[in-house]
């Protein structure tokens, strides 16, 4: 009985490492092979192993400073609160940004893998037309309910864990030495192209959001909640390097050249993939995947840009207050993806600029105003100035990095 009553009044950390987990693995982690087939294999893992740990700490510093405020405030409540209006002001625009971009990537994205999927069973269906059927599908279930979202994520998160691990643990039995660690190539440099991945990086390890709502959940209980937080990201990070040695294992470095030129979109290098798999049941399972981790990521997101949305506009929750913010969520995406169906690869590098001012910059700001105003009694982040320091950097050199290789100053492997 005793356990029993322990275990109702702090909900075990199953469901916040799901939640955080689920957040984090999504549609960014198709961008990270194909981005980082210059710097190849052992660097990028040092560059996911650095971004880990930046993402992990400033994730930590938003819950240093929420833990000041009663459970339910959000993200905007206390970025205004400690950092003035201003700074809530960009904050805000630089969350709905990420929104409305990855919303537009996951409608790209997700007419790339059912036109692909498709494919595979002989029908002929156009990638634009995909991409809006299946945005309008998870159009319809946000507008439901939250509910009906938190359930249909339920379903879909569980389907990608389970065909994760057998496409994974097939995949990784593949795995060719002499293409991971590339002996075909005399003398290749590595090391000058691992700067364009990280603002890739950063947005695959995006879930800032969800702090708050963490607490909704927990309540006032940083310990639980700060183990959450590093089982929910060592997941992330685990998975990461397990899907770089599958597919740096499988394709050659070369060949990625190949498939960045085309848009570098899910289809392509899940087709290369299969290539030189030759298996048709993990071809399959592959396919079914990439369906599954579009379409959670794209549930979670939308949800949460719903929910900014009808706050900004003062949408009500009735019927037609719902079609409202669901028009204003899904119907600039949908435009874009009817535009420009491929823009992926670009989509997923803006979201990483735009993610670096609240998930990365606005934390650790945050983190210092809360030790001057309160001290920080309850919980603190280690490493003083020191950690506020170096993720203030790692966020304004993230935006750098962007702007530099957007104007064409970083070296690009091609
Ligand atoms: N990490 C998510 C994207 C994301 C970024 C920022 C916040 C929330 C989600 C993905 O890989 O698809």
């Amino acid at each position: 009985m005793t356990a029993l009553s322990t275990a109702r009044s702090t909900p075990s950390i199953f469901g916040g490492v799901m939640i955080i987990g689920g957040t984090i693995i999504g549609a960014g982690m198709f961008s990270l092979p194909v981005v980082m087939a210059g710097a190849w294999f052992f660097w990028s893992l040092a560059g996911l192993v650095f971004t880990w740990f930046c993402m992990l700490h400033s994730g930590l510093m938003i819950l240093e400073a929420n833990l000041n405020y009663a459970p339910g405030a959000s993200f905007d409540t206390i970025t205004r609160d400690l950092l003035g209006r201003n700074w809530n002001v960009l904050n805000g625009l630089s969350i709905a940004f990420v929104l409305y971009i990855l919303t537009y990537a996951y409608i790209s994205a997700s007419g790339s893998i059912i036109h692909h999927t498709l494919d595979e069973l002989n029908v002929v269906f156009p990638p634009r037309l995909a991409g809006l059927l299946f945005a309008l599908a998870v159009a319809f279930i946000v507008w439901l309910s939250t509910k009906a979202v938190s359930r249909m994520t339920a379903i879909v998160l569980g389907a990608k864990v389970i065909t994760f691990f057998l496409t994974f643990g097939s995949l990784l039995g593949h795995v060719k030495p002499a293409t991971l660690m590339n002996v075909a190539e005399q003398s290749p440099s590595y090391a000058p192209y691992l700067l364009m991945t990280l603002p890739f990086c950063l947005a695959s390890f995006g879930y800032h959001g969800n702090v708050p709502s963490l607490m909704k959940y927990y309540g006032r209980e940083p310990k639980i909640i700060i183990r959450c937080l590093v089982w929910g990201t060592l997941i992330a990070l685990g998975l990461y390097a397990i899907w770089l040695l599958g597919t740096m294992g499988n394709i050659a470095r070369h060949d990625f050249i190949a498939i960045a030129e085309k848009g570098g979109n899910i289809d392509v290098l899940v087709q290369a993939l299969s290539g030189v798999l030759n298996s048709r049941s993990l071809n399959l399972l592959l396919v079914i995947f990439s369906n599954f981790a579009v379409a959670s990521s794209f549930l979670g997101v939308t949800l949460g840009l719903f929910d900014y949305l009808a706050d900004l506009f003062g949408f009500d929750d009735s019927p037609l207050g719902r079609l409202k913010t669901a028009l204003a969520t899904f119907l600039p995406p949908m435009a874009g993806g009817l535009i420009w169906p491929n823009g992926f690869l670009y989509a997923i590098g803006y979201a990483g600029l735009a993610a670096t001012v609240w998930a990365a910059i606005v934390p650790a700001l945050l983190a210092r105003a809360s030790r001057k105003r309160f001290g920080s009694p309850r919980y603190r982040v280690w490493g003083g100035n020191g950690m506020i320091a170096l993720i203030l950097l790692f966020g304004a050199g993230n935006a750098l990095v962007h702007v530099l290789s957007s104007l064409g100053l970083l070296p690009v492997y091609k």
